[in-house]
């Protein structure tokens, strides 16, 4: 089984290969389509489903993984919020969203102001990359569950409905 995952970062392919441990396992920069900070759940998924088409259209006999990161209102509080979506070779959709945490209104505010996530986390711990690493969820979980944790659920997720449905 090949898989292309739609991100060089760290997080997303290493989740990948982990969950899909006997796969062989690829990550390239594709476009998301949508925003490079999504605002909602519906961005959010679009830009993981747009990551994993590209993937599995890349090449013959490949399944794609895209993984997008986000953000999402409910009520008047802003959520950090993930989703994964796994195309198959013959062009099956699956999709499967990530664990949520609220973010503090300091950085709502910055997000507001066009700055990513990703930049606005750097300052915010003190730290670089945090993106590629612990994530804002690491952070705000006090290192309970980092980003590729996180996304280890979601590719799990992805895995599951794909054996569900056809194998
Ligand atoms: O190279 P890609 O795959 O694009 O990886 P990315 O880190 O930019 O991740 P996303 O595009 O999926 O996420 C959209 C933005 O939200 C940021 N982001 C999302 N989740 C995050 C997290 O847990 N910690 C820090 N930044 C996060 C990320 O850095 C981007 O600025
Ligand atoms: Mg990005």
């Amino acid at each position: 089984m090949k898989i292309s995952v739609g991100s060089t970062n760290p997080t997303k392919v290493n989740a990948v290969q982990v969950i899909f441990a006997n796969a062989t396992v690829f990550g390239h920069d594709v476009d998301s389509h949508v925003s490079s900070q999504p605002f909602s759940d519906e961005e959010t998924m679009v830009g993981a489903i747009n990551r994993a088409n590209q993937c599995a259209n890349s090449k013959s006999n490949v399944f794609g993984i895209g993984l997008e990161g986000g953000v999402m209102y409910i009520k008047e509080q802003l959520y950090l919020c993930n989703w994964g979506a796994l195309v198959t070779p013959d062009g099956k959709t699956y999709v499967a969203s990530g664990a949520r945490v609220l973010l503090p209104k300091e950085i709502e505010e910055e997000l507001k102001h066009g700055v990513e996530l990703g930049d606005i986390m750097d300052q915010y711990a003190q730290k670089t990359g945090v993106s590629k690493k612990e994530g804002a969820i690491g952070i705000f979980t006090n290192n309970r569950l980092s980003r590729q944790d996180m996304f280890e659920q979601v590719v799990t997720l992805l895995k599951g409905q794909w054996e569900h449905w056809e194998k």
